[in-house]
Formats: structure tokens, sequence, C-alpha cells
């Protein structure tokens, strides 16, 4: 199964795919980052999962069309066959307190012989569950976990898998509930799954209902906010990158990666797009995660953390797992969260400052924790680092990382001039100057006409069209225009951004193999060209991306040109919220089509809400 053939179902605290057969193939319960029960995705039914759809001979039918039920989250899959229409409509309701995965077999037209297959595998795909009948109903049990299958029909066992036939026809409705407990718990009281239905419907319009974005292209960026709501973990407020491990970046290779925690950079620039969309809530929240997680001294910052603020994420294999397509090793963890990455710096001011900018309250630990962060970026804005990507190369004086220095002293001195918070202003004053001209000096090439990706180096990357976005030179400079010029030139294929230069020895990042574009990046440059007065391009680019989203709207890390597939994990947030921002520059430079030297997100001209 190609990975854009997946479909995302979520109760925001965990996430399942669904295949466009009708196969759940991944489900981590009871959190995003929990082990599995279903881990087809990363090796064979055999790891888990739920099939459900036509019955008949050879191989299992696709579904003729699928969509989410207007602007919700809820997913339908129609599948016409000689018999009739039949659609299952899945969904995961908001808790009660447990998770639930709700499947309804809906008769459409005629009647349709159905089946469904069932392989409950807990910890990733290891632990094969004792399986007992009661009351009609199916328990799966092992270690912590166990799930319950509520089925409107018998299902008999055999080869550790439970299966059954049946027909639907016309106007019935036949609801499958699983559900899962703690494994010492008693039985978890059954839901009503129609009347879930309903609240889980009315719950996404409400959400989206307060949606303040109408330019173009309004679909395809509610269905990227409704797929970053999905994302949050409700309970705490953190961000997941993505609610999957190991989708390989390079089919076939070892860039897999396990995306279900909360970076400090993905989770900013997710919240960037929604502050900007009007959901000052959520913003809220995520600024009580952010105060709780890094609590404590700002030299202990990292770069991401659990979901519930975690620290350690040991980073490990999964032998026993195949991978996707091959793509080996599966691991869980994340070893990049020991790395430093001074680009964090930047995001978190940045953030803090844009959502007092959209009207949210003063805190005051908020501000005193900035200070702190401020005082330790002071002293180590200098330092070597690995850099947005992660590299698990050498550190490097990335370019980057040292312009979101600039940003962390910007913001903050803004928060000082707009907000009336006290600190050593002229200090950082000082500082941001010093950073601003070190960067011309030392990260930029003139022969070349283009910032470079670290010190000295002559390489490039694709972060370098962040530099007008976040407002460290206008777009009209013309090193800006260079550097946007030099990446189109020498870092796309067919038009699409790769992040940087894979050279032969990989010695930047330090791993084998090649990878994709990178989608974050491709977004970039639609948005630096319409920055720099070229919409039409921009827009041809916006629209070439927008083409690259699967059937239902989603986008995943990368995108391969040469097979013209979705590559790495899936959905990523870091793909939708630019998709968001990008919508947003057009919109803004079609109004003014003049260099437009703002962005949604990270510029300081967000409305005072004073
Ligand atoms: O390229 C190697 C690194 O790849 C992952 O990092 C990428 O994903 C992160 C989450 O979206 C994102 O914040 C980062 O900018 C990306 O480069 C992986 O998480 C790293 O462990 C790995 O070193």
């Amino acid at each position: 199964m190609r990975i854009e053939d997946y479909a995302l179902i979520g109760d925001m605290q965990s996430a399942a795919l669904v295949a466009r057969d009708g196969s759940i193939d991944w489900l981590c319960l009871p959190r995003f980052d929990s082990p599995s029960c279903f881990a087809a995705l990363l090796g064979s039914e055999r790891n888990g999962h739920w099939w459900l759809g036509p019955n008949g001979p050879g191989e299992r039918p696709m579904a003729t069309r699928r969509r989410y039920r207007d602007e919700t989250l809820v997913l339908e899959s129609e599948w016409d066959t000689e018999g009739g229409t039949v659609r299952v409509i899945d969904f995961m309701p908001p808790r009660h307190p447990h998770p639930d995965v709700v499947r309804i077999v809906e008769g459409v037209r005629g009647t349709v012989e159905m089946a469904t297959t069932i392989r409950v595998r807990f910890d990733y795909g290891r632990i094969v569950p004792w399986v007992r009948r009661s009351d009609g109903h199916l328990q799966a049990i092992g270690g912590p976990d166990s799930v319950w299958l509520h089925a409107p029909v018998p299902l008999k066992g055999g080869d550790y898998a439970h299966r059954a036939t049946f027909t639907v026809s016309e106007g019935e409705r036949l609801p499958f509930v699983f559900t899962w407990h703690p494994s010492h718990e008693p039985m978890p009281v059954e839901i009503d799954p129609e009347l879930q239905l309903v609240e889980t419907e009315s719950m996404w319009r409400e959400w989206v209902s307060r949606c303040t974005y109408d330019g173009p292209w309004r679909d395809a960026v509610i269905r990227s906010l409704i797929t970053l709501k999905a994302l949050t973990y409700a309970p705490t407020g953190g961000i997941v990158a993505a609610p999957t491990t190991s989708l390989p970046e390079d089919l076939g290779g070892v860039r897999n990666w396990d995306y279900r925690y909360c970076w400090l950079r993905d989770a900013t620039m997710t919240l960037d797009a929604l502050i900007g969309s009007g959901y000052l809530e959520e913003a809220r929240d995520w600024r009580r995660w952010l105060l709780r997680a890094i609590a404590g001294r700002a030299q202990d910052l990292q770069i991401m953390y659990g979901v519930a603020g975690e620290r350690r994420l040991p980073e490990m294999e999964l032998e026993w797992l195949p991978g996707y397509e091959d793509s080996r090793p599966v691991r869980i963890g994340n070893g990049a969260v020991d790395q430093l990455q001074l680009d964090v710096y930047g995001e978190v001011m940045n953030s803090l400052y844009l959502s007092r900018s959209y009207g949210l309250e003063p805190d005051t630990r908020a501000w005193a924790i900035q200070r702190e962060l401020l005082e330790y970026l002071e002293h180590h804005w200098d330092a070597p680092d690995e850099g947005l990507w992660e590299v698990r190369g050498p550190r490097r004086h990335f370019v980057h990382s040292k312009v979101m220095c600039w940003v962390a002293l910007d913001r903050a001195i803004g928060q000082v001039e707009r907000f009336g918070r006290t600190g050593p202003v002229e200090r950082w004053r000082v500082l941001r100057d010093r950073i601003h001209a070190e960067v011309c000096d030392k990260g930029y090439d003139p022969e070349r006409n283009t910032f470079t990706q670290s010190y000295g180096s002559r390489e490039l990357d694709a972060a370098l069209l962040l530099i007008p976005v976040v407002g460290f030179l206008p777009p009209e400079d013309p090193r800006v225009i260079g550097t946007i010029e030099a990446i189109q030139r020498e870092l796309t294929v067919e038009g699409f951004v790769l992040r940087y230069p894979l050279a032969e020895d990989n010695a930047v990042d330090g791993l084998p193999g090649g990878e994709g574009a990178f989608l974050a990046c491709s977004f970039w440059m639609a948005e630096a060209l319409a920055m720099i007065g070229r919409r039409e391009e921009a827009t041809r680019l916006f629209e070439r991306l927008l083409a690259l989203r699967n059937d239902l709207g989603l986008l995943a890390e990368e995108y391969d040109p040469h097979t013209g597939r979705l590559v790495g994990n899936f959905p990523q947030a870091f793909s939708h919220v630019p998709l968001i921002h990008t919508a947003r520059a057009l919109a803004k430079a079609a109004e003014s089509p003049a260099l437009t030297g703002t962005h949604p997100g990270l510029t300081r001209e967000a409305p005072s809400g004073e």
C-alpha cells in the first residue's frame, strides 16, 4: 500500500491509519507514542491489522471513493460492487474515558457480501494476545493492554486471527466498536456508536466554525488545520510531529525516524498556523505545556519532549519488524533529543511573541522563562550545533541556527517595546546586531550572491529561504533574491526543493542513502517567491504542491519525484503548516502585489491584540 493510500482518523490522543482497502494498519494506544496494537504498516498483517471490506475472490478491492464527511475527521470509504454499494464510516470519538475506534458498515444500494479479519498484536506486532469471548464480545489481552471488539456479527477464530462474513443491505447499519483499556481494569462501559458519530461530527464542525481564514484554497487550509488539530495531544496541549514512526524518507533505506513526539520547532510552527487561523485556545494550552515541559534550568532545555513533557526518548530499533517496504531499521524513540539545535530558541521566542500579538493574555512565568532562555543563548549562540535538520554528522555553524538566534533576541526586544516587558534590552540590541553582522559576513558568499548552509561552506540549505520570512532581511535585499535563485538553480528536482545537497560521502548529515524533496522547503520556496513579487511563479509551485496531497488532502514529509510517491512520516505537521502559511502569503500578495515582507506566522507584523 502506498503511503498516500492511507487515511487518518484520530481522537487527539492517538491516531489510526486506514488503508484504501479498508484495513487499519497502524494504531498505537492509549497515546500517540504508546506501543501499537496494529503495525502492519511496518511489516505484514501478522504484525496486527483490522480489515473490513467487501468479500470476494482475489485481492481485496480498493475503495471506489473515499472522503471525510464535510469538515470533520470522520472517514467514509465506499465500494461499488456487483451486488450494490457499501459504505464504511470510520472514526475515533473523543474519549470517555477509554479510546475507541468505531466502524459503521452502511448499506447504500443493493446487498453486499462483506468480511472482516482482525489480528490484534500488542507491543509493535510482538505480543500475540490471549483472545476470549465474553457475552458475545471479543477480548484480547496481553501484558498491560486489553482491547474489546463489540461486533454485530459472530467472529470465528483460527490461524491467530478472528474473521466474520456477513451481508449488508440498503438502509442497514452495522456498527463495530473496538475499545482499549488497561488490562488490570474491568471491561469498559460500551459506547453508543451512532450517538458518538453525531457527537464526533459536531465536535469537528464546531471547531472548524471558529476558523477565521476565508481566503483562497480554503478547503486545503481547513483540511490542514484539521490534520494539525488531530496531532495535538488534548490532555496536555503537546503537539506531535506526525502520528507514525519509520515511514522511510528513502524507500528501502535507513532514514526512518520516530515522529510521535513534541518538537519545540514543529510544535511552535504548528501553533503559529493555528493562532493565525483564530485558534488561540491551542496557543494557551501549548504555552502551559511548554512551561511544564521545560521547567527547570535553561541549560537543560531539550529540542523535543514526549507529549506529556517526558525527557527521556531513547532511540531503539525493533528488529522483529521488517519495515515499510523493507525499510529497516524500524526505530522508536529519537536520538535527536540530545542534540543542540539553536534555532529552537528563536522558534519558541517567536511563537510566544506571536501569541501575545494575537491577544493571548500575559503570563509572568512565561516571560521569566524567556529571559532565562535568552541568558543561556547569550552565552551559547556562537557554538556549532546540529541545526534544524538534526544532522547526524559533526556540529557546524549553521547559518539558519544563527539567524534564529537573531530572531530570539529580536522578539525579546519586541516584547519589551510592544508589551512593556522588562529586560536588558540594550544588551540584547547590541547582541542582535552583532549576530546579524556575523551572519552577513561569514554566512554569505559574495561571489555567488547567496547565503550558505554553514560558515565558510559553499553548500546551500533550503532553510535559508526563511531569511525574509522571519524578517532577518527584507525580501527586496539582493542577497535574499540571490539566495532564492541559487536554491532554485541548485537545490531543486523538478521544481521541488531538497533540504540540502546530499554529497557522495553524506558528510553533513552522516547518513547513507538519499531522500525525496522536502515538502516544507518547497512551500517555503513558494512563499519566498510570493514575497519577492513573483506571485505567478509562486502560485504555480503552490498548486503543484497541492496536487501532491492524497485524495483526502494529506501530505507526508517528503515527495520522491523519481517514483512520484509521498515518502516519510504521514501525515506530517511540518508539511501542512507551510501549506497554510503559503496560502495566506499568496492571498496577501494578491491584495498588495508589491513586496510583502510580512509573514503570517513569523514576523513581527502580527496584530497587536492589546
Ligand atoms: O535527517 C535526519 C533527522 O531526521 C529527522 O528530523 C526531521 O524531522 C523532525 C520532525 O519533523 C524535524 O524537526 C527536523 O527538522 C527534520 O530534519 C529525525 O527526527 C532525526 O532524528 C534525524 O536525525
